[in-house]
């Protein structure tokens, strides 16, 4: 049996606002956390593989972004301010249209580089050749939640039905169990009744989770209004989408009765600020949400439109962004950010019993944030100090499934030099070819 042991960190584990323990230690054997308490209560901790010395340090559970497309590292500053439907058409699907099987795996490599030197340790995935992705997930030691992404109005619509199988039974639950597979049909604008009703059919033959982008926009509310008669999200539940574990991305534009709908039925919301600002979508009506019992976790979207992967970042401005949109300091706290960034964002993806808590009986997926920065001096209030002043590369520290995946901010499973390489030759490629 595999024995670490974390001593002499500050652990905020999640549980609830004053699960603080001041100095403490955490136990993981064999990738479970199986002990967290004082220091010396570990039991053993002569006969420990390794031990990790976080004085100083922040413990706490890795970052989970709900909601991204990895590969997409390969666009980013490719094309910039412009609205979803002009930028996906003329800029971002003539790109990803040439994208290779190894295009896509170098993007995601690069991307769980980045991922990891910002303490995200577990990401939900939407796009093609995801078996490319797996493997990058596979290799880095990331945790995953991945879906192939699927256009039903485009011509290979009923192979990305198939690929969406494929990928599920040779990828669900693999990686020691660190990857899980949902449906990704894109969203309600690509996807018409039929095609959802072929992917409802595979999710229940499958046993799987549904991940789509829902009322992204006023254009998108407006078409389906008209094709449909419905607003986005009550024209999904009429087709008995709902039926299913469903993760909506987005969620910008709804009415009172979607509300509802997504705080009853849905699994799970994934809160995209930083993406909705920069394609000035709108503001998710979050904080309304969370009051009706909605799950919200935080995603950061593809690195087109935000442009980078990191969730401390995305966690704050998420929190401001709702404060002056309800022009009420109180919505999103900072200690409620922290969790749609951690244990939210596990259930939106059905991962809430494995992650997104430091405690007895989950996986052992934990950050260290080094607290002895200007930045984070006094310490007044740690929670406030996390949520609203650390950077990503305070995060010291990178431990996944019990393994340590990156020490002092050295990333022990990815050669960084050679996907920056990789990633800079492809991308220019990419962006030269006719
Ligand atoms: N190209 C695929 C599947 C698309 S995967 C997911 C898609 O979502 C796109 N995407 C990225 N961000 C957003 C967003 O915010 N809203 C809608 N689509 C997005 C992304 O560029 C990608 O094309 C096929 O062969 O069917
Ligand atoms: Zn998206």
């Amino acid at each position: 049996m595999k024995k670490l042991l974390i001593r002499g960190a500050t652990i905020l584990t999640m549980e609830g606002p004053d699960a603080i323990i001041d100095i403490g230690e955490i136990l993981i054997e064999d990738g479970w956390i199986t002990h967290v308490g004082l220091p010396g209560s570990a039991s053993g901790s002569f006969d420990m593989d390794e031990i990790i010395e976080a004085d100083g340090q922040v413990a706490m559970p890795g970052f989970v972004n709900c909601h991204t497309h990895a590969s997409m590292t390969l666009l980013r500053g490719y094309a910039d301010d412009l609205p979803l439907m002009q930028w996906l058409s003329e800029k971002i699907w003539p790109f990803e249209g040439k994208m290779t099987s190894e295009d896509i795996y170098w993007g995601a490599m690069l991307a769980c580089l980045e991922m990891i030197k910002s303490g995200t340790t577990c990401f939900g995935d939407m796009y093609d050749f995801m078996h490319s992705v797996a493997r990058a997930v596979e290799q880095t030691g990331m945790r995953a939640m991945l879906s192939r992404g699927m256009i039903g109005i485009a011509p290979n619509a009923d192979n990305a039905l198939a690929a969406a199988e494929d990928l599920a039974r040779t990828w669900n639950g693999k990686a020691d169990g660190r990857i899980t597979v949902m449906l990704g049909p894109h969203a309600p604008y690509t996807c018409p009744p039929e095609y959802l009703d072929k992917v409802m059919n595979l999710a229940a033959k499958l046993k799987l989770g549904i991940n789509i982008h829902v009322a992204e926009t006023l254009t998108e509310v407006a078409d389906i209004k008209k094709q449909y008669g419905q607003t986005p999200v009550k024209h999904l539940d009429s087709l008995g989408l709902f039926k299913f574990p469903v993760l909506a991305a987005h969620c910008v534009h709804l009415d009172e009765e979607e509300l509802e709908i997504l705080a009853q039925k849905a699994m799970g919301i994934a809160y995209n600020p930083q993406s909705n600002m920069k394609l000035a979508s709108g503001i998710a009506p979050v904080a309304k949400l969370i009051d009706l019992g909605a799950t919200v976790g935080i995603g950061t979207d593809g690195t087109a439109s935000n442009n980078n992967l990191d969730m401390l970042e995305e966690l704050r401005v998420g929190s401001f962004l709702q404060k002056v949109a309800t022009m009420n300091p109180e919505a999103v706290p900072a200690y409620r950010a922290l969790q749609m960034a951690t244990i939210d964002g596990a259930l939106c993806m059905g991962l809430g019993d494995r992650v997104g808590l430091i405690k007895e009986g989950m996986r052992g997926d934990i950050i260290l944030i080094d607290t002895r920065e200007p930045h984070m001096c006094p310490q007044h209030n740690l929670v406030a100090n996390i949520a609203y002043a650390a950077n990503a590369s305070d995060v010291s520290t990178v431990i996944i499934d019990g393994k340590v995946i990156m020490q002092d901010r050295l990333v022990l499973t990815i050669d960084e030099e050679r996907v920056m390489y990789e990633v800079r030759t492809r991308a220019a490629r990419l962006a030269g070819e006719k």
